[in-house]
């Protein structure tokens, strides 16, 4: 069975930018644009001429920028019922009109309690609202244009459905080719029963197609998400066969609690569009794998999105608990509907405090150490305890640290040292040396507290002497602190320390220990 392409009209720029706080710039308006072209957007509604000036240059410099590289993609601008804004919006289409890709989108409200509001006296006399919905669109297409007409607030016309379908009959034999059905404000649902809308819309088809036979009208779905029912209805409009286009915007932004999310319709279109029970298959013209970009370019300039947000949220491919990452590393799709990279995504894990030791294990071996079969849950513990109060997770490059010191075999927690007269040195150390516990380092002859550990630590890593060392202030007040580089040999080979320490001499030991722990873990267990 052939399928059906169902077209993506995208209002990012349009209806997106009508919430607070997400207007772009215009060069991000430009750019916008370039992404929704090499995503294969079909319809980009670009914005609303008749705003302002800057409205006005930018759906004009979109619409140029596309006619220059003859872009597939249609041009939308969206205007009122009122002449002026024609004429504006017409203009400032022109350059897609020059290549056949122009459309313009002209509403008016049908909701009887929003048309007073919005129309003032103008909602008083509906057939003057018809006529000039008839004259109005004549005008756009006479001139060449495409026009898609909607009927706000369609999913509350109550009473006005007779009065809908006079304004639809006229708007298609004045020449509109897409009527679009909005559920403006959001509340409609397939549970209301008959008032639902995409019953109203089917009867309404019924009629056009049967007064205008040779016409071939785009019914459009336009749906709200104030009770997060806008993807349920889209996809309900397409696959119950009325519907063949859908309006939305990335990330599901938009007036309020926003418009349906493109990139949710698009993907669930391609997951189920192809359903043995559907009396038809369908499927979109979209360039999936420019998803991400096109999401990660709106979450960055228009308004955040959310970590958990549907297809392309930062945790929508990204894992922490133990038992999905354990069964994910043996088969990377086993917690993933689809799989991330289509979209231009990947799977990403973090460690956290509800991780396992296999995930711990990989990262430890990504670093190449050793972490054996045997000992990664006593590993992993001992990296959880290290971070203890980080619930949100750790970096792998934390997660290291954590497993070095865990392989460390000197772990400081305290340390003193004194000399007196006669050459004596002695250092006091707390924490654990290699096997012992707190030992007290008494050293006879030339040399500092250094000199003292470094032959405490011979007994146990043989053949460790210091080749380079120094020190400097962090700052300059006499208070700053001091800050020490080492490096040693061990048997010919190199390691370094850095400590830092408000007593020089403890800065120097410190160093010595991290260059010590590093010479141990790298000689011992790296793979
Ligand atoms: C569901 C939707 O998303 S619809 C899109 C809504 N988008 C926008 O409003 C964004 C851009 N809007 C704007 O910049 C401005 O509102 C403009 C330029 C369109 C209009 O501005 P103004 O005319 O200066 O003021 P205002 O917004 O208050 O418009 C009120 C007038 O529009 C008329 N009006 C409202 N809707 C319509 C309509 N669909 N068709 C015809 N006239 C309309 C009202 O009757 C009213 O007329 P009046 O001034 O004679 O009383």
């Amino acid at each position: 069975m052939s399928s059906k392409q169902v077209y993506i009209l995208d209002t990012t720029l349009r209806d997106g930018q009508q919430s607070p706080g997400a207007g772009m710039s215009f060069e991000d308006n430009l750019q916008y644009a370039e992404l929704a072209h090499k995503l294969r957007i079909d319809i980009l509604e670009a914005g609303f001429p008749s705003a302002s000036n800057t409205d006005f240059a930018i759906v004009n410099q979109i619409s140029k920028n596309m006619a220059a590289i003859n872009s597939a993609m249609r041009i939308s601008a969206l205007c009122q019922l009122r002449e002026e804004q024609v004429i504006r919006t017409m203009e400032a289409l022109a350059p897609s009109l020059a290549i056949g890709k122009a459309r313009i989108h002209i509403y008016v409200p049908v909701d009887p309690e929003l048309m007073p509001a919005s129309l003032g006296k103008f909602a008083e006399d509906k057939p003057a609202i018809i006529t000039t919905t008839y004259r109005l669109i004549k005008m756009m297409a006479d001139a060449g244009f495409e026009v898609e007409f909607s009927p706000e607030g369609y999913s509350r016309q109550r009473e006005n459905f007779d009065f809908v379908t006079d304004l639809i009959r006229n708007a298609v034999k004045a020449g509109a080719t897409t009527i679009n059905c909005p559920d403006t404000i959001g509340g409609a649902s397939q549970y209301q029963g008959e008032e639902y809308f995409v019953h109203k819309m089917a009867k309404h088809k019924q009629i056009i197609e049967t007064e205008f036979p040779d016409k071939d009208i785009i019914w459009s779905m336009h749906c709200h998400n104030d009770f997060g029912t806008a993807l349920d209805n889209s996809l309900y409009g397409v696959f119950s066969g009325v519907a063949r286009q859908i309006e939305g915007c990335i990330n599901g932004v938009g007036e309020r609690a926003g418009n349906v999310s493109l990139e949710q319709c698009i993907m669930v279109i391609r997951q189920f569009g192809h359903g043995a029970h559907l009396p038809e298959k369908y499927h979109t013209n979209i360039d999936i794998s420019h998803l991400k970009e096109i999401s990660d370019f709106i979450a960055e300039r228009m308004l955040p999105r959310q970590p958990h947000s549907p297809v392309v949220g930062k945790n929508s491919a990204s894992h922490t608990s133990g038992g999905h990452i354990n069964a994910i590393l043996k088969n990377p799709l086993a917690y993933q509907p689809f799989d991330p990279r289509d979209i231009g995504s990947e799977i990403t894990f973090v460690f956290g405090p509800l991780s396992g030791s296999n995930h711990a294990q990989q990262i430890i071996h990504k670093f190449k150490y050793r972490c054996d079969d045997n000992e990664k849950v006593a590993v992993t513990q001992s990296i959880k305890d290290f971070y203890a109060d980080r619930r949100k997770g750790v970096t792998d490059e934390e997660l290291l640290q954590a497993y070095k010191y865990y392989r460390s075999p000197i772990k400081l927690e305290h340390l003193t040292y004194a000399k007196e007269d006669g050459g004596k040195t002695r250092v006091t150390f707390h924490g654990e040396f290699f096997a012992e516990k707190d030992l007290v380092i008494d050293y006879q002859g030339r040399g500092s507290a250094l000199s003292a550990l470094n032959k405490a630590v011979n007994n146990h890593l043989a053949n460790t002497t210091v080749v380079d060392y120094n020190s400097h202030s962090k700052g300059s007040t006499v208070d700053a602190l001091c800050i020490s580089s080492i490096i040693i040999d061990v048997n010919g080979n190199r390691y370094n320390g850095q400590a830092e320490d408000e007593d020089i001499e403890i800065s120097a030991l410190k160093a010595f220990i991290d260059a010590v722990n590093n010479a141990y873990i790298e000689t011992n267990f790296r793979v």
